[in-house]
C-alpha cells in the first residue's frame, strides 16, 4: 500500500440485475485530490459510497488504510439542526479525539462564516450550509468524500467551495464524485467512468 489509502482491484458491483459497475481498479495516493467525472447514471456515487464503504456487498478487493480519520461531503449536509453552528462544528472535532479551539475561529474568520456561529444549521443560506459542512469536515478528517458538492449551489457559491476546497487541500486526500467541469481544474488525477467502466 505505502503511498496508498485505498486500493480498488477488479471492483464489480450490480444493483439487483443492472450491472453498474464492472472491474473497476483504481487506486488513491495519499494527499492528492480526485474526481470520479462522468455522466450522470455512469455510478459516480455507486463508486464514490464503495470507496467510502458505504456499500459492501461489491465483488472484487477493497484494500483501506484504515489510519486515516475520514469524513463525507455530501449534497444533504449532515449538520445537527439542534446545535449552534459552532456547536455542530466543536462536536464533530471532540468525536475524533481532536480538542482544538482556535483553528475552528480561525478557518471560520478565513471563510468569512465567524458571524454566523451562534444560528442554527436552517437559518443559513444554502451555500453557508455547504461551507459550514466543509469546516466540519476539513477540522476533523483527512480522507474526505464528496458526492457532487457543488450541484445545489449557485455558480458563485460553487467557485467559491472550489477555491476553499484547493486552499485547503494540503496534507488531505479527496475523492471527489462530480460533473462539474471547475473540479476537474483542481484535481491531481480524473476517473472518467462511462456507463460503469473507467475510461
Ligand atoms: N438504490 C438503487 N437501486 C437500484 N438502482 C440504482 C440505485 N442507485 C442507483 N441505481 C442505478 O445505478 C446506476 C448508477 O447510479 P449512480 O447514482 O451511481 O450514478 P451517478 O453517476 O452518480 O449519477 P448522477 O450523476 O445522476 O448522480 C444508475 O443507472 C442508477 O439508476
Amino acid at each position: 500500500m505505502e503511498n496508498n489509502i485505498i486500493e480498488a482491484t477488479d471492483l464489480s458491483f450490480s444493483y439487483d440485475h443492472q450491472k453498474v459497475l464492472k472491474n473497476i481498479n483504481i487506486q488513491i495516493e495519499k494527499n492528492k485530490i480526485f474526481s470520479i467525472y462522468g455522466p450522470s447514471g455512469s455510478g459516480k456515487t455507486t463508486l464514490l459510497f464503495i470507496l467510502a464503504e458505504l456499500i459492501k456487498n461489491y465483488s472484487g478487493k477493497l484494500s483501506i488504510n484504515h489510519n486515516f480519520k475520514k469524513g463525507f461531503l455530501f449534497q444533504k449536509n449532515n449538520l445537527l439542526n439542534e446545535l449552534t453552528i459552532y456547536d455542530n462544528l466543536r462536536i464533530s472535532q471532540l468525536i475524533k479525539g481532536i480538542d482544538n479551539e482556535s483553528e475552528i475561529i480561525n478557518i471560520m474568520k478565513k471563510l468569512n462564516v465567524y458571524r454566523l456561529k451562534d444560528r442554527l444549521p436552517n437559518e443559513l443560506s444554502t451555500g453557508e450550509q455547504q461551507r459550514i459542512a466543509f469546516i466540519k469536515n476539513i477540522i476533523s478528517n483527512d480522507l474526505i468524500f464528496f458526492d457532487e458538492p457543488t450541484s445545489s449551489l449557485d455558480s458563485k457559491n460553487a467557485e467559491e467551495l472550489i477555491d476553499i476546497l484547493k486552499k485547503y487541500s494540503n496534507n488531505k486526500t479527496y475523492v471527489i464524485a462530480t460533473h462539474d467541469e471547475r473540479i476537474k481544474l483542481i484535481s491531481d488525477k480524473i476517473f472518467y467512468l462511462e456507463d460503469g467502466v473507467i475510461l
